[in-house]
């Protein structure tokens, strides 16, 4: 059976990158989704923003919606203090197997769960069976139609706390129209667009932030 796009994305990590190296990995992925094959990581342009908004909110408790292939759970674990951790939640299992290697092969294991299943499911899990209190930074880069449920469901679970940052790629394209106008129409979330450009791509793209006002 011929191989998928993620499986040639990490062998190509597995043979090219350095082993325990973070900035190898995301830089092997860049290059190969760049010249080969494009593929849908965050990328390095928006990476930065990223990069920028977990320094910032500098999270002891972090979660991720929509694995994939793990390139931005990779991004946001090398950033974390000591002690700090990230959950990150996929649940499509190819991708989940290959998103563990790769964390794996870059040496960010102790700072990265990742949870396989629906968000849906997990979210309203993660007080009691994840031990989570509350979450203090959150990347939503899954399905678009469902930042907001999500989001939503968040706050029903009491995950979000006064400062909690919320950070969502990819709401110019493919777009989360219906998420840009719940998230700024609520008084409860202070919003900032980040104007970028698709991954691998001049499409223009943007992130919107949302720090929680409680
Ligand atoms: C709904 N609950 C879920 N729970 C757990 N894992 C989930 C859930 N939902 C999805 N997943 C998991 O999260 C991932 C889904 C990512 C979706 N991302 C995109 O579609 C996406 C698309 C483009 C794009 C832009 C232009 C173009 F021409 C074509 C594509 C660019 C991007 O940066 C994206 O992030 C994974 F695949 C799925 O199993
Ligand atoms: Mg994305």
């Amino acid at each position: 059976m011929n191989q998928s796009k993620e499986q040639r994305i990490l062998n190509f990590v597995l043979q090219n990158a350095v082993r325990g190296d973070p900035c190898s990995v995301l830089d092997t992925i860049d290059k190969y989704c760049s010249q080969k094959e494009w593929a849908m990581n965050v990328g390095n342009e928006k990476g930065l923003i990223l990069d920028k908004t977990v320094e910032e909110a500098n999270p002891s408790v972090a979660l991720e919606l929509g694995t994939y292939c793990g390139y931005s759970a990779v991004r946001i674990a090398r950033l974390l203090k000591a002690g700090a951790h990230l959950l990150t939640v996929e649940f499509n299992p190819e991708f989940a197997a290959i998103a563990k290697q790769m964390i794996e092969f870059a040496g960010v294991q102790d700072k990265v769960k990742l949870l396989e299943g629906p968000s849906e499911e997990i979210i309203p899990q993660l007080k009691k069976k994840y031990e989570v209190d509350t979450l203090d930074f959150v990347f939503l880069d899954h399905w678009k139609d469902r930042y907001t449920p999500d989001t939503i469901l968040l706050q029903e679970c009491n995950l979000l706390r006064k400062g909690s940052v919320l950070l969502a790629d990819n709401v110019i394209v493919p777009g989360a129209p219906e998420f840009l106008n719940y998230i700024r129409n609520n008084p409860h979330f202070q919003c900032t667009n980040y104007p970028s450009h698709l991954e691998y791509m001049k499409v223009e793209d943007a992130m919107e932030k949302a720090v929680f006002l409680g």
